[in-house]
């Protein structure tokens, strides 16, 4: 209310020019353009969005290129002027940060003073290109920083949460490190392979089924997903950390990191955090130019996604309810793509999960406490003090009988964690195997742990097959293609066996190919599979091939499509045509998708030679 009533005293001053006030449907993670063409003239604004920061642009007609921007932080008022412009222009705002879903709209009121033109037209509101959004945020970001020296300062590492841990440089490797960070794996080390990637290395053979690492699961740095209530309340309050933290991965768990590593010394993961790798090259860092050379728009998508969702979160973190201060952007870009790209998502069950191991429990305790009544009060024969002590005693079991209980209680709460495992994130992922050479926590499926308490006290890492010394030892982060590789962890595998490609356009690519004759001649022309198309979902091309219930669900939706007798192929019954011309339209659906690439395999190819030295540094991995 307070900024909205800032916001109307701001607006009701005397104006030389016609004011525009706009309520802008927000789209999550979109930006907007006003279309509000003034030509020759200075730009006043006044934003006010009481929740979010937006940027401010002006994009020359026709090019598309934003030139000049302006940034306004959230819940000000911000003034400014864009110098005149000798053409036509179409002023951009773009929300910086992530809208969420349930906010429908929010309040940008833009004046525009010393305009020549008075008359302007009444804006209308359009979506911006998704790619100027990009390029407003880029250049606002700059010109927030270069604008304003107090942030540039800020960028520079704090020393409340310092973004290079001492000493991590000269601590690349370690055959100590394992046993310093308290994981129980004798017979593997940290090595840094011929390749240049660090990874954990057997020094002696493995047989199938043998320990390879025991991780004490009390030394998890973790966040539970079910917990609303703020794990740091002395610095975020609750009601703040479940608006924005609760579940938010992997924002909850980098709050928790960052605040580990404000410890410093005292933090019983120094040494751990001391090794961590002082960047990951995840995608959101990249410039739109960078990301539009992998003509991937799913990265693109994830991309900018998580790089809107990290600045709102970044945002409340240095808002005045939080006291956690000093977070840079560098800072939580550092955390957060170290969640990204180290934690895992663990459920738990707190206590004792089935009926017959509390009933064992309960009778043990029975028996014990039973029995020991029992000497006290009968053998009479005792002394007095050795009866006594059996009191004591008899006490003590009870209490903790009390404690036992109490986990009984418990039993079978489910926990979602998700969280660091020191030791653990430091075995690599395998993708040109079906199988890794190790499993996690049996009965886990990998990348999935599963551990209940307190009876499992470690996270058990046990070899698949039989290893050999001098060996890497892998795990696997999951059938992950290359995107979810790169947009999650920031690396990905040159022949990954789940690398898939997501037909994104194929009702248009099926629309086109019907339009031009290119359906298979046994399909009618005038059949309904465009329409169908459009409801068919996203097919899936992998390493593997295409995916079969892709096919099988084209097969069964051309079936009934199938053109007359005639125009089958004789001697191939219905479904085998079906088959056929489901294969064929997967192919021109594929060789659309090709064409539409701006550039061919062998160009990308000559590209990345050409690039060799440039990008050098992107294979060197942590
Ligand atoms: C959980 S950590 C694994 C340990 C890491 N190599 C280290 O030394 O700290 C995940 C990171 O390791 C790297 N990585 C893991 N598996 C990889 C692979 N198969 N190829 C390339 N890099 C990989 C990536 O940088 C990824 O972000």
């Amino acid at each position: 209310v307070a900024t909205e009533q800032r916001f109307q005293q701001a607006l009701s001053s005397p104006l030389e020019a016609a004011f525009y006030t706009a309520v802008l449907a927000a789209e999550p993670s979109q930006g907007l353009g006003l279309s509000i063409r003034p030509s020759a003239c200075d730009l006043q604004y006044l934003v006010s969005s009481p929740q979010y920061a937006v940027y401010l642009g002006t994009s020359e007609e026709g090019t598309g290129v934003v030139k000049q921007t302006k940034y306004c932080a959230s819940a000000r008022i911000c003034t400014g002027s864009f110098p005149g412009a000798p053409s036509p222009q179409t002023l951009v705002v773009a929300s910086t940060v992530f809208i969420d879903a349930e906010v429908p709209s929010f309040q940008v009121a833009i004046q525009l003073a010393g305009c020549a033109q008075t008359d302007l037209p009444a804006p209308s509101v359009q979506y911006s290109e998704p790619g100027l959004h990009h390029q407003l945020q880029d250049a606002g970001r700059a010109a927030e920083a270069a604008a304003d020296p107090r942030k540039a300062a800020q960028d520079q590492p704090p020393e409340a949460y310092p973004l290079q841990s001492p000493g991590s440089s000269s601590l690349l490797e370690s055959s100590q490190l394992l046993t310093d960070i308290n994981v129980w794996a004798p017979k593997v080390t940290l090595t840094t392979f011929p390749n240049g990637m660090r990874g954990l290395q057997a020094q002696e053979g493995f047989r199938q089924g043998e320990n390879v690492m025991l991780f004490p699961w009390t030394r998890v740095l973790k966040v539970d997903n079910h917990q609303r209530r703020s794990p740091l309340p002395h610095l975020i309050p609750d009601a703040v950390w479940e608006a924005h933290f609760w579940q938010q991965y992997p924002y909850n768990a980098a709050v928790k990191l960052l605040h580990e590593l404000s410890l410093g010394p005292r933090s019983r993961m120094h040494r751990y955090l001391e090794m961590l790798p002082e960047h990951v090259d995840m995608p959101w860092q990249w410039t739109l130019e960078e990301l539009s050379e992998l003509q991937n728009p799913t990265i693109t998508a994830v991309a900018t996604d998580q790089l809107n969702k990290m600045s709102a979160a970044w945002h409340v973190l240095n808002s005045e309810q939080v006291s956690m201060q000093n977070v840079t952007w560098p800072a939580f870009n550092w955390a957060c793509s170290i969640i990204w790209s180290r934690s895992f998502g663990m459920d738990s069950l707190e206590g004792l999960d089935k009926p017959s191991h509390r009933l064992f429990l309960g009778l043990v305790t029975a028996i014990v406490l039973g029995g020991a009544l029992l000497v006290a009060c009968f053998k009479s024969s005792y002394r007095s003090w050795f009866r006594l002590l059996v009191l004591i005693l008899t006490l003590i079991l009870a209490f903790l009988s009390g404690a036992i209980q109490g986990l009984l209680l418990e039993s079978g709460t489910p926990a979602h964690y998700i969280g660091l495992l020191p030791g653990v994130d430091l075995f690599n992922h395998q993708a040109l195997l079906p199988q890794p050479n190790i499993y996690m926590s049996s009965p886990g499926q990998p990348g999935q742990w599963n551990w209940r308490r307190p009876l499992d006290r470690f996270v058990r890492i046990t070899a698949a097959t039989d290893l050999l010394p001098g060996q890497e030892v892998f795990i696997s982060y999951g059938q992950k293609s290359n995107s979810d590789l790169l947009g999650g962890y920031g690396f990905l595998v040159p022949g990954n066996i789940w690398d898939t490609y997501q037909l994104a356009n194929f009702p248009k690519q099926v629309a086109e190919a019907a339009a031009s004759g290119l359906l298979p001649p046994v399909i009618a022309p005038d059949s309904p599979l465009v329409q169908h198309a459009a409801s068919f979902g996203v097919p899936t091309l992998g390493m593997l091939g295409v995916d079969g219930n892709d096919v099988g669900r084209l097969q069964d939706l051309i079936l009934p499509l199938l053109g007359p007798p005639r125009a089958l192929e004789p001697g191939l019954a219905p479904p085998e045509q079906a088959a056929i011309a489901a294969w064929k339209v997967l192919g021109y659906a594929c060789s659309q998708e090709l064409s539409e690439k701006p550039t061919t395999l062998q160009e990308d190819e000559a590209a990345l030679q050409a690039a060799a030295t440039d990008i050098e540094w992107r294979f060197r991995s942590y």
